[in-house]
């Protein structure tokens, strides 16, 4: 879209100068008044360099809430390369670390936004414990693996690069090594000075157990379209669920089919995570979130419509009138999953972001000072 704007007011102001040059080449034909039309096409000409200005410099700063697709060009130009190599070798020793990436990312954007606020390991007084201890951030990962790319940025460009950017350009990462696409994502985000609560974090992260109705509230308030909503919820192709997540949708208070689970896959999942199970062993079973939980693709869509969702969400998605049919869509057609995936990311990453003099750049990313 920038380059869009940009292009546009190159070719007017391009179009001008060929019309102020022919108006001065050209014999005068006598019954046209030439310094008149003249100074007309100056007017004009002053009114679109200025409308375009404002518009360039304008869309740079709106369309992504403060943040800039090239914020690090002076002070961090190899910041993208730091980040893409250093993760190289944690990809390739752990198979599972992007799902755990890009979960992490969404974990951290959801409570105050993308601040980094979910790496800090320090309690607060203030506050009491950290976000971590929330018992919605059961099985989250990869926290280290964002101070260990901290430690590398900080030797290249000591007291520049966020936190927060750094996590937001792992989850990209992740995304594009697992074969979803490679998304432009703008920078310039600051770290959260101050720890939130464990409380804030039970309250604003989703319960496993939302349907189509609390997904559009948490999605749409963060700018996104029906669409957007659909296609976030494909980081699911990602991944796995822990038993416990599933275990009310399988067992509490039902007597009868699962709403919108095939029954063979339903039998699957009673064996996979059994009911009453006490050993240490139920803490940690858990099920592929799609068959192909290692790569970024639509078959989470096709999953779901063929009721292999694993969560409420899954199956209320293929069913509800206001969804149904972008997930068939992404089902069919996995450019336009990609498509509106990219587009969501960047909305749910640039959301109630701190940017300019608010927050700071940590030197440590699990500490606040
Ligand atoms: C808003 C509705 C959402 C709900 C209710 C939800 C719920 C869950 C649950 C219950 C798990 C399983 C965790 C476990 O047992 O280990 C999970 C995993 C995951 N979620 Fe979500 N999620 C939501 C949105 C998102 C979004 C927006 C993203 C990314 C942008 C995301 C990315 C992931 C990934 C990649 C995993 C797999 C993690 C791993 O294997 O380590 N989720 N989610
Ligand atoms: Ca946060
Ligand atoms: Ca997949």
């Amino acid at each position: 879209m920038q380059t869009f704007v940009n292009l546009s007011c190159a070719a007017l102001i391009f179009l001008f100068q060929v019309i102020l040059l022919l108006l001065l080449l050209l014999p005068n034909l006598g019954f046209v008044n030439y310094t008149r039309v003249r100074r007309m096409v100056q007017q004009l000409g002053i009114i679109v360099v200025l409308t375009c200005l404002f518009s360039v410099l304008n869309y740079g700063v709106e369309s992504s809430g403060g943040l800039s697709y090239n914020f690090y060009e002076k002070t961090c130009p190899q910041v993208e390369n730091i980040i893409r190599d250093g993760l190289k070798p944690v990809f390739s020793s752990d198979i599972t670390s992007p799902a755990a990436l890009l979960r992490l990312m969404f974990h951290d954007c959801q409570v105050q936004g993308c601040d980094a606020s979910i790496l800090v390991d320090q309690d607060s007084e203030k506050n009491g414990s950290s976000e971590m201890t929330s018992t919605k951030n059961f099985a989250i990962r990869q926290r280290e693996t964002i101070s260990l790319l901290k430690s590398m940025v900080e030797v290249a460009c000591p007291n520049q690069v966020s936190c927060a950017d750094i996590l937001i350009m792992a989850a990209r990462e992740a995304v594009a090594t697992s074969g979803g696409p490679r998304i432009e994502v703008p920078l310039g985000r600051r770290d959260s000075s101050s720890t939130p609560s464990y409380e804030l974090a039970n309250a604003l992260l989703p319960p496993s157990t939302i349907g189509v109705e609390e997904l559009l509230q948490i999605f749409v308030n963060k700018g996104m379209s029906v669409e957007e909503s659909v296609a976030i919820m494909g980081s699911h192709t990602l991944g796995v669920t822990h038993c416990l997540n599933i275990k009310n949708r399988l067992y509490e208070g039902e007597e009868g089919p699962i709403t919108g689970m095939e029954h063979g896959f339903e039998a699957f999942l009673r064996l996979s995570c059994p009911k009453n199970e006490e050993s240490i062993m139920s803490k940690s079973r858990f099920v592929l979130n799609d068959p192909t939980a290692l790569g970024f693709d639509n078959l989470y869509y096709i999953n779901a419509m063929s009721g292999h969702g694993l969560l409420r969400i899954d199956a209320e998605m293929v069913m509800d009138s206001r969804t149904t049919n972008f997930v068939r869509r992404f089902g069919s057609d996995q450019e336009a999953f990609f498509q509106a995936f990219s587009s969501a990311f960047v909305k749910l990453s640039s959301y109630g972001v701190l940017v300019g003099k608010n927050g700071v750049i940590r030197k440590r990313c699990d500490v606040v000072d």
